[in-house]
């Protein structure tokens, strides 16, 4: 698609669509509880339906109605062998998490996905989930498709994550519940813990201590309605949309803002931004928001340590905000961006830099050099949906004719997202 910046501003005032991670967890959760389970403001992006395919492949019956998902729950052992294979499309979330679900159960099953999940890193689930005693296989090891034949032997472990992934971290609680006793898990940085806060609305018997998760097998979750916060990881392309672009002002309404997640509001603050946070308030155990946005000058900033599992799936985007700020933005410790639906990095890097930005990778993060201005190029997405999103916001404020190669990856996280871009800019 073409995208014809330089003159652009972002006005008025938008919902924020359901978040991503929250809407799998709902029908993982939903699916294998006691009862009905009723979603509210559920994503309907590629990846979230994917998440509802595997399930219905097992026998769930789950209803979508616009963004209602009602789920009758079949318990945790309810679950039909499925007569292909299950299949997550590009969602690593997914993979990950149904694979501790499906370790603890007395069938054999096979998930894979699309080219890039098929080369997307699956020891860090194969290893804690084998602990447990799960027999889990991945094609050489480590990628799938995954095989898992039943165990006789699924037990309680404590675990200490070598990094800090909130997709591991779920995989393990969601095999936790097929166990007798107490898991732990010792996170080295706290990654999002919507699955904690889920799980104890549900019913289960979960505690935090400081960096850990204690999962008590013995309660078990019972359905529930449940109202899907908005997702921040989404939204953010509006918000750095509105600072770097001229004369914006944008209202987002019904934001999560979880702890865990909103490390992008923390660093674009930081960087001057003119954000402010309205209506705090509390659904199903999230906090919620609405965050006014208007244009500024930004300056360069360092980002490095325990914020970045905050925000791991904004750096593209904070990347356009640093490429458009005033002096150097560093970011380290950002290495994971490697292994998500394309080499990010490397994406963000070539991308800004074919549009006249001076930046540089580097081993586990960049070096970005801001300028007053972006200049139009042609820009390759590598089908990963927030290079794409985060691609386009650049485009709009380059001067000239911005040619993105593919733009077809944006409806696995986002659908309407060019609904609510021309919504802002008309
Ligand atoms: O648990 C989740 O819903 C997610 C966790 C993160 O991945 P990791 O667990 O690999 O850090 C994130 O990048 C992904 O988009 C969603
Ligand atoms: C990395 C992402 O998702 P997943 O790991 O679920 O593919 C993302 O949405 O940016």
């Amino acid at each position: 698609m073409n995208i014809k910046g330089g003159n652009i501003s972002l006005n008025g005032e938008i919902d924020a669509p359901g978040d991503k991670s929250i809407s799998h967890r709902a029908i993982m959760l939903g699916a294998i509880s006691e009862g009905k389970t009723v979603i509210y403001n559920f994503l309907l992006g590629d990846d979230c339906i994917n998440t509802i395919n595997c399930f219905k492949d097992m026998g769930v019956n789950i209803e979508v109605d616009n963004t209602k998902v009602v789920i009758e729950g079949v318990g945790l052992n309810g679950l039909k062998k499925p007569v292909k294979e299950l299949y997550v499309g590009n969602s690593g979330t997914t993979i990950r998490i149904i694979s501790g679900i499906l370790s603890g159960l007395d069938f054999k099953s096979t998930i894979t996905g699309d080219k890039s999940i098929q080369k997307r890193p699956m020891k860090r689930i194969i290893e804690p989930l084998s602990q447990m005693g799960a027999n889990i296989k991945g094609k050489n090891g480590e990628y799938p498709p995954l095989i898992i034949t039943p165990s006789e032997k699924i037990q309680p472990i404590t675990y200490y994550q070598k990094i800090a992934s909130a997709q591991v971290k779920s995989s393990i609680m969601f095999l936790s519940l097929y166990t007798k006793g107490e898991t732990r898990i010792v996170q080295p940085i706290k990654s999002r813990d919507h699955t904690e806060k889920m799980m104890k609305y549900f019913g289960v018997n979960v505690k935090e201590e400081e960096n850990s998760v204690i999962i008590d097998s013995k309660e078990k979750p019972i359905g529930k309605e449940i109202f899907v916060p908005g997702d921040i990881s989404s939204i953010a392309f509006f918000m750095v949309g509105a600072l770097i672009l001229k004369d914006s002002h944008v209202i987002i309404r019904n934001v999560g803002f979880n702890v865990t997640r909103i490390g992008i509001i923390d660093v674009l603050k930081d960087m001057g931004g003119n954000i402010k946070t309205y209506n705090f308030r509390e659904v199903n155990n999230e906090p919620l928001v609405d965050i006014e946005v208007k244009t500024t000058k930004l300056k360069g900033v360092d980002i490095e340590g325990d914020i970045i599992p905050r925000l791991i799936d904004e750096i593209p985007i904070i990347a356009v905000a640093a490429a458009c700020a005033e002096g150097i933005t560093v970011i380290k410790n950002a290495e994971e961006l490697k292994v998500k639906e394309s080499n990010r990095l490397k994406a963000m890097v070539d991308n800004l830099s074919s549009m006249g930005v001076d930046i540089m990778e580097t081993k586990d993060g960049m070096i970005i050099n801001g300028t007053t201005e972006l200049k139009a190029s042609k820009i390759e997405t590598y089908t990963d949906h927030r290079i794409a999103m985060s691609m386009i916001i650049a485009g709009l404020k380059a001067e000239g004719v911005t040619e993105i190669d593919d733009i077809s990856s944006i409806k696995t996280s986002y659908p309407d997202f060019f609904k609510t871009l021309n919504e802002l800019i008309n």
